[in-house]
């Protein structure tokens, strides 16, 4: 796989899916490399029924393993779908949310254990790692009220009771302590123009 794969993580309202956009624009300086955009749960005709199927909050019997289980299933599909052919095409991948997303909420959030989650997406993804993790940091009052404020609602992982995105939180700081060659933290509590800044320098040294 010869492309650059980029993922971006973090709690609800982090702000992952702005900073996205906005570093399209800023890649397109510094590289000629195509650049696709998605995200997870999602990304190919599949994994987005899994994803409807998944955040419909009226699924309120959804069993914690199911839950893990169709996660893992819309990623493999994704990846064999779409991530593998876009880096076997050079291409730069950018992420919103891939299996770090899985160890934390359903691994600490949920509590089904981060190391048998992280097991079980070995399984799916079969190694393929991004080489670079961008991680927005944010306490997740301040997330979960950015959600709010957007006013379409919150879905049934976003209406989760405040513990649940704390341990999600708490995850998500485990695993950048855990993999700090990979994982970047970013404070998303700064202007949304330095948190960008601060994503494409750890982008440059990359792609440089
Ligand atoms: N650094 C920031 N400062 C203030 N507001 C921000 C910042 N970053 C994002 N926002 C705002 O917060 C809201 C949520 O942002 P965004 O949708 O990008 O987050 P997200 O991480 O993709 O959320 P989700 O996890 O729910 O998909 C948007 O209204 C966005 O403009
Ligand atoms: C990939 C992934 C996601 N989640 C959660 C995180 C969010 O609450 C939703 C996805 O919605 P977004 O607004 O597009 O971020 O799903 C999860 O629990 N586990 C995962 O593996």
């Amino acid at each position: 796989m010869s492309g650059i794969f980029i993922s971006f993580e973090g709690p609800d309202g982090a702000g992952k899916t702005t900073v996205i956009e906005a570093l399209l624009k800023k890649i397109a300086t510094i590289t000629n490399k195509e650049v696709l955009v998605t995200r997870e749960p999602g990304g190919s005709e599949i994994a987005e029924e899994i994803r409807q199927l998944i955040l419909d909050p009226k699924h309120t019997e959804m069993d914690d393993w199911t839950e893990a289980l169709l996660y893992a299933a819309s990623r493999r599909q994704h990846l064999i779908e779409v991530i593998q052919p876009a880096l076997a095409a050079d291409q730069i991948v950018l992420c919103d949310r891939y299996v770090d997303s899985s160890i934390a909420y359903q691994g600490n959030g949920r509590q089904l254990g981060m190391e048998k989650v992280k097991q079980l997406n070995d399984f799916a993804i079969q190694g393929q790692l991004p080489q670079l993790t961008l991680y927005l940091d944010v306490p997740v009052e301040i997330g979960l009220q950015r959600v709010k404020k957007l006013g379409a609602g919150f879905d049934r992982l976003e209406g989760q009771e405040l513990a649940f995105h704390q341990r999600v939180r708490e995850a998500y700081l485990k695993l950048v302590e855990e993999n700090e060659d990979r994982i970047a933290l970013v404070d998303a509590t700064q202007p949304i123009d330095d948190v960008v800044a601060k994503c494409f320098a750890k982008i440059q040294q990359l792609v440089k």
